[in-house]
């Protein structure tokens, strides 16, 4: 115990007398002798203390403050504490270590020493039924002359490098929203439940074109270093991404790719499990920063779109929300289900500013089933297209799953590409081998026989699609011959 901690707790002097106060003291007297010694030293106790409990006020809930200081110290700790925790990290195959209980660590800020200790004591809150019967905390230790400066540079100091340490270590979570059934009266604080995110798409491997691919990574860097910029202009720091296109295209593995570019966490909103717009903005502010919000086919969620197209009967406006008549809002709230306007108002409203860093996307395979208050400037700042597979792309794949940069087939596969369509997923199954004895020659055969029979089945689909032209055609024909033939009688 360093001299600092052994003074403020007023251990020091009890410790001398205690042998004598146990023989010779009753009990109350030694209580009373030891309130008083604790009033008397800490008046002239030039060392002053600051705790971080990890008993959050809110239920169930551990400190931010102590989570923070620890991560903070797990840094400091291995350095100079005797006693260490130690326990596997993120990966699971490095020890990360921490400091014990009841050991101290110096730390210094500013030419200034100050002394950080872990405790462990009997929890006292109200809630202890319901939490731990022990609590941990960290005790900040300095002296009163640097108060000014711990408390206002220092602590900012801890809180900011915890934060910056916690990202760095922490392990990427995938969340989902509880469904409604499932939450109780007790579990009202998780609103979404996690596994941790190991998706390994990255835009290296995604088949796209090289420029269409290089700008979007380019707005996703630039949003993610704006924050400075987000602040000056007044807006939120959050943007809207709208991938669509057919199924097989490569959306959802997009979204992933994204998710492990920029570091974030993923949220994937499934809105048929929302009761209302209330358990929405409720989800929406359990989100936390360095997120993705994902709705996947938005079209298919709920009913949005016929919903709005009530009100816009009655509005001029149709971008606007706001000039939604106040009887059809109130309705709309009291239909127990998540409404358009509620989720027009989470996307860009004013639940969309709590806290920042986030990315919302949608998907859909429709655009034109979507409303445009839903996907315009704003909500939907970025809108992609990921369509069928085109040359450049299937060179990503062929790289990918084949190691293959050339080939005498590639020809035959560009001209194919060029007369028929096929999805990224067609293309990345038919190259990916499905026995030994599969190579690289194979493989393309393969996807050559897929093309070619994607091209037979569009021509017999173009050809039927003509002849039901033809013989709708000539059904109006005869139909207005008969009655010429009925007038002229
Ligand atoms: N552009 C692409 N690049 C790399 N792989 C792709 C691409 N498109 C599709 N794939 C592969 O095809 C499979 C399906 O892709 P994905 O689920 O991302 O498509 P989607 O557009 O989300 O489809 P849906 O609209 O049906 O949800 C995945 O296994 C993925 O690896
Ligand atoms: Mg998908």
């Amino acid at each position: 115990m360093t001299l600092p901690t052994l003074v403020s707790t007023s251990v020091g002097s009890i410790l001398v007398l205690w042998p004598f106060l146990e023989r010779y003291c009753p009990v109350g007297l030694r209580q009373c002798f030891y309130k008083y010694t604790t009033i008397i030293t800490s008046y002239f106790n030039p060392y002053i203390d600051i705790s971080f409990s990890d008993v959050s006020e809110l239920w169930f809930k551990r400190s931010d403050a102590y989570l923070t200081v620890e991560t903070y110290l797990s840094n400091k700790a291995p350095k100079s504490a005797k006693r260490l925790k130690a326990e596997l990290g993120k990966d699971s195959s490095k020890v990360v270590l921490s400091l014990d209980v009841h050991q101290t660590v110096v730390d210094e800020f500013r030419g200034v020493k100050i002394w950080w200790t872990s405790k462990k004591e009997a929890n006292t809150s109200r809630f202890s039924y319901f939490i731990e019967e022990t609590t941990m905390s960290y005790m900040l230790t300095f002296h009163k002359r640097y108060r000014d400066l711990i408390i206002e540079s220092y602590l900012e100091h801890v809180m900011k490098e915890g934060k910056e340490i916690g990202v760095k270590n922490r392990q990427r979570k995938l969340y989902t929203n509880c469904p409604k059934e499932k939450s109780s009266w007790y579990m009202n604080r998780r609103m979404w439940s996690s596994i941790f995110f190991e998706h390994p798409a990255s835009f290296e491997r995604i088949g796209l074109d090289p420029e269409t691919k290089q700008d979007i990574v380019d707005d996703l860097l630039t949003f993610s270093k704006s924050k400075n910029y987000y602040e000056k202009i007044g807006k939120p720091w959050k943007r809207g991404y709208l991938l669509y296109g057919p199924p097989g295209t490569g959306k959802s593995t997009m979204i992933a790719a994204m998710a492990n570019l920029l570091d974030y966490d993923v949220y994937d909103l499934e809105l048929t499990a929302v009761k209302d717009n209330t358990e929405l903005r409720k989800l929406l502010i359990e989100t936390t920063a360095k997120s993705i919000i994902v709705i996947e086919d938005i079209d298919c969620s709920l009913d949005l779109t016929g919903q709005r197209k009530k009100k816009t009967k009655k509005s001029s406006d149709d971008d606007d929300v706001n000039e939604i008549p106040k009887k059809d809002a109130k309705e709309e709230e009291n239909s127990n289900k998540v409404t358009l306007s509620g989720l027009l108002n989470v996307i860009d409203g004013l639940w969309s500013g709590c806290g920042g860093e986030r990315l919302i996307i949608f998907t859909t395979n429709c655009l034109e089933k979507l409303d445009p208050a839903l996907i315009r400037s704003g909500r939907m700042d970025k809108h992609i297209e990921l369509s069928y597979c085109k040359f450049e792309a299937f060179k990503v794949f062929a790289k990918n799953y084949l190691d293959l940069e050339k080939h005498p087939m590639f020809d035959t596969i560009q001209r194919l590409m060029g007369e028929t369509n096929i999805t990224p997923a067609d293309v990345a199954e038919n190259l990916m081998p499905k026995s030994s004895s599969d190579d690289a020659d194979k493989c393309l055969s393969k996807l050559i026989e897929a093309l070619e029979e994607a091209k037979k089945k569009a021509a017999r689909k173009k050809d039927e699609e003509e002849k039901q032209k033809e013989e709708e055609a000539a059904k109006k024909k005869n139909g207005e011959l008969k009655r010429n033939v009925k007038e002229n009688d």
